[in-house]
């Protein structure tokens, strides 16, 4: 069996720099989403979002779904994997750091392909109707199960959800003060599904590939 390769800060960085790179637009959503301080620590990573980005083409996605969009730093990645008429729908309960994501979304020529719904996703997520090709769910962690129970009857076969933070920190592992037992039971959950094929990349914060059969 081969090795897994500890990603340093500094191989991080160069994997960053030999992969798609952020274009003007995303790097200035960026900068804007740092100046929020701590919150900013929500941020997919740039590698995340160019793989985002690949995996919606790959799929050729035409409708797609997030919950969690925060600042638009994800939607934008997914948004420019779409066709033209595409379309993404955005779940979030906060009007303030989605207003960020907009404005960029314009720049970016995006904005048209997205329907950004204000609410909670408990309630929302129940209300989506259709088929969707992909589904990416970044918010509320203790509700993973409930997310991803939600939306697979939704998903066409061989659709792909993606779900983030799935290593929480390297803490599903080993004894820690703060147990990720939502991620831990989501791990699990997902992992005996016969439903579904389960690949988890060790990106970002841990990144879980999920198809449906
Ligand atoms: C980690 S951030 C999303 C980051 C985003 N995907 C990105 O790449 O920049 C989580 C988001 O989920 C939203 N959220 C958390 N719980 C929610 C809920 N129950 N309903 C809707 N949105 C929720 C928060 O408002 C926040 O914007």
């Amino acid at each position: 069996m081969g090795n897994q390769v500890q990603v340093t800060d500094q191989l991080h960085d160069y994997m960053v720099a030999h992969g798609m790179p952020l274009d003007e637009i995303a790097t200035e959503l960026v900068a804007e989403t740092q100046g929020l301080g701590r919150a900013s620590v929500m941020l997919t990573t740039p590698d995340q979002a160019a793989l985002l980005t690949t995996l919606t083409r790959l799929i050729s996605a035409r409708r797609a779904v997030e919950i969690g969009t925060f600042t638009g730093f994800s939607a934008l990645a997914i948004s420019r994997g779409l066709p033209d008429d595409g379309r993404l729908i955005c779940l979030d309960v906060d009007d303030e750091w989605t207003s960020i994501g907009r404005k960029y979304w314009e720049r970016a020529g995006v904005a048209d392909k997205i329907d950004l719904r204000i609410g909670d996703a408990h309630q929302s997520v129940t209300e989506l109707d259709g088929e969707f090709d992909l589904a990416f769910v970044d918010a509320d962690k203790d509700w993973y199960i409930q997310y991803f129970e939600a939306v697979l009857p939704l998903l066409r076969p061989n659709g792909l959800m993606l779900f983030d933070n799935t290593l929480a920190g390297g803490r599903v592992v080993g004894v820690h003060d703060e147990d990720p037992v939502d991620r831990k039971e989501f791990n699990a959950h997902i992992a005996k599904d016969a439903r579904v094929d389960v690949v988890m990349l060790g990106i970002g914060d841990g990144l879980t590939l999920v198809r449906k059969k």
